[in-house]
């Protein structure tokens, strides 16, 4: 047996969150184990910079959550732009809510993307309506701001609410830190909040990325891997990642006051099949398909409609890279299916897409077959130590 200790850094989600909140609060929160990844460097870089041009490369969380705060900035012209693809995710949605507000934001490109041309003023209205179909982000960007405008906040959200467990994030967070927000009946209200306590806030680990730990723990042989600073009771969707394998891949996790220990279980019986709604953790959507594959399981994944707009389309990309590594894949605007019929093609070369989850979801694979991973350094989006951890395994 292989015991393997990793040390992984705080969430992005929270870290991104928190950087927001800290910086429209004077920086009244004290923040332990922030993430380390360029996503959460970019976006403090972005708070406690005064030029006007902002670049935030590809940090999704980073160009929606801005857009809201920027547009509260009194007297502050803002242009805030992204990588190449940053201009093809769409924000369109949310930039029409903040107008609706009374901001003010002009396309400086092509109409519902980035590059946005922002000059920021005191927002008066209080009620506006949006679509979570898209993007949680949207509606969290909004939370972000909520209690900080005079008038207070009131979200109407129209229809489904895709990546549900980030808005639960987002207000959970907003109540630990004493501000007033309740979401009932479709309605989000958030109250004026002008000052908070001096107070401390440890940022759990990152699920997401621990995620890539249970796929070689379900591939690989009799490793035992310890994760520090992970809760049982977790703010964050990609938790879903311990029950997953749990039921399919037969991993286990013990729980043991803020660690976690994950292995195999030796007398488990495969499911034949599986099939899966992951609306609620979309950014683990990759390392399950990839186990899946791995293990020879045939799996569908639905719910998965925002894939399309994340990092590059992931279940395009998916598809590409499965097929070539001798997959069967066949994929819907929203799910993808892996067929009974696996082969395993060696020495295949994976692209990234420039997607850290494509890197980091087929790199456990290369515990089952030999494979080259191009263009490593994309980990660094979300997971800085990714290939140094893995080194632990023998993998880099
Ligand atoms: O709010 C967040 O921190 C996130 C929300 C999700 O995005 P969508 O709501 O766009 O699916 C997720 O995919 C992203 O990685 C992080
Ligand atoms: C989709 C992701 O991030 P973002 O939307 O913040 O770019 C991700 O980290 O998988």
């Amino acid at each position: 047996m292989k015991n393997i200790s990793i040390n992984l850094s705080g969430s992005k989600s929270i870290t991104n969150r928190l950087l927001v909140l800290n910086s429209l609060y004077n920086n009244s929160i004290i923040l332990k184990n922030l993430s380390l990844s360029q996503d959460s460097k970019l976006m403090a870089e972005a708070l406690a910079s005064n030029q006007e041009i902002i670049d935030i490369h590809h940090a999704g969380t980073a160009m929606r959550f801005l857009t809201a705060y920027y547009s509260i900035f009194s007297d502050k012209k803002t242009i805030l732009t992204g990588s190449s693809r940053m201009k093809e995710r769409p924000i369109e949605i949310l930039v029409n809510a903040l107008i609706d507000l009374g901001a003010d934001i002009s396309y400086l490109e092509k109409k519902g993307y980035p590059p946005l041309l922002i000059n920021g003023r005191e927002l008066y209205k209080n009620t506006v309506k949006l679509s979570a179909s898209i993007s949680s982000q949207y509606l969290t960007a909004l939370c972000l701001i909520g209690a900080k405008l005079k008038n207070g906040l009131n979200i109407e959200i129209i229809g489904k609410i895709t990546s549900f467990p980030y808005l639960n994030m987002t207000l959970q967070i907003l109540k630990d830190l004493g501000i007033s927000a309740c979401f009932e009946n479709n309605i989000i209200k958030i109250s004026y909040f002008d000052h908070l306590e001096k107070q401390e806030y440890t940022i759990e680990s990152d699920w997401s990325s621990a995620s890539y730990h249970y796929s070689l723990c379900a591939l690989g042989n009799e490793l035992t891997i310890n994760m520090k600073y992970l809760f049982e009771n977790s703010l964050q969707a990609d938790r879903r990642i311990e029950s997953i394998f749990k039921e399919f891949f037969g991993v286990n996790t013990i729980f043991n006051n803020g660690e976690i220990k994950i292995y195999k279980n030796t007398d488990f019986k495969y499911p034949n099949n599986i099939e899966i709604d992951m609306n609620d953790c979309p950014d683990i959507a990759q390392t399950v398909a990839v186990t899946a594959f791995g293990l020879k399981i045939p799996i569908k994944i639905t719910g998965l409609e925002t894939l399309i707009i994340k990092e590059t389309d992931r279940l395009q990309a998916l598809k590409n890279e499965l097929e070539k590594c001798g997959g069967e894949v066949e994929i819907s605007s929203s799910s993808i299916e892996l067929k009974n019929n696996f082969n395993f093609n060696k020495n295949q070369s994976i692209k990234t897409y420039n997607d850290h989850r494509m890197a980091m979801s087929f790199t456990p694979l290369k515990l089952v077959f030999p494979l080259n991973i191009e263009n490593p350094e994309v980990v660094e989006k979300s997971y800085t130590e990714f290939w140094n951890d893995m080194t632990l395994y023998g993998l880099y």
